[in-house]
């Protein structure tokens, strides 16, 4: 098993990066359509149905496949022998903040079973507030897995 992750390291490394591209280009524009489904759009008019088509295809078609790849590769990526070294930081600080990001996907998926039920209850200033924390967790991911304090 490790032999073949080892063989396979260039090309898991580069879909592990692909599917991250492809989770976080979601993770910041999900709030962002939110903001705007509040503050403009309203509920109960075609264009709410409009917003509601987007957010759920931008979920189940990009968000949640690329995540799905993103932990299968980043794990295969852990089991690669000699890859991770447990004994300091920077792993700790990567899981931590990739648990987070995991956490804040699943947040979006209940809000946007809100807005499908017409009951969304934040404000577009929380969903702004929302959209800084995949910014932040992304600062701590990249400086721990190339910086590998
Ligand atoms: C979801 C669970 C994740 C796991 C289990 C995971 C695990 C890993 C592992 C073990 C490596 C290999 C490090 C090396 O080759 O030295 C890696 C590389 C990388 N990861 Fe993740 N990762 C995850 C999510 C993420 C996320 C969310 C991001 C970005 C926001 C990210 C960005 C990167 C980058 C840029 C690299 C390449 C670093 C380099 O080789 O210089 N990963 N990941």
């Amino acid at each position: 098993m490790g032999d073949f992750l080892w063989e396979w390291y260039g090309w898991i490394k580069s879909m592990h990066v692909i599917s991250v591209i492809a989770w976080m280009a979601g993770l910041f524009y999900l709030p962002r359509l939110f903001v705007y489904h509040v503050e403009v759009v309203g509920s109960g008019n075609p264009t709410d149905d409009l917003f509601q088509v987007m957010e759920r295809r931008l979920l189940k078609a990009i968000m949640t496949p690329a995540a799905v790849s993103t932990w299968v590769f980043g794990l295969c990526l852990v089991f690669t022998p000699g890859i991770v070294d447990w004994s300091l930081w920077w792993p700790w600080f990567k899981a931590t903040a990739v648990i987070t990001m995991t956490w804040f996907h699943i947040w979006l998926m209940l809000r946007r079973r809100d807005f499908a039920a017409g009951q969304n209850r934040l404000t577009g200033r929380a969903y702004r507030a929302m959209n800084e924390l995949p910014t932040v967790l992304m600062f701590f991911i990249v400086f721990s897995v190339i910086v590998k304090f």
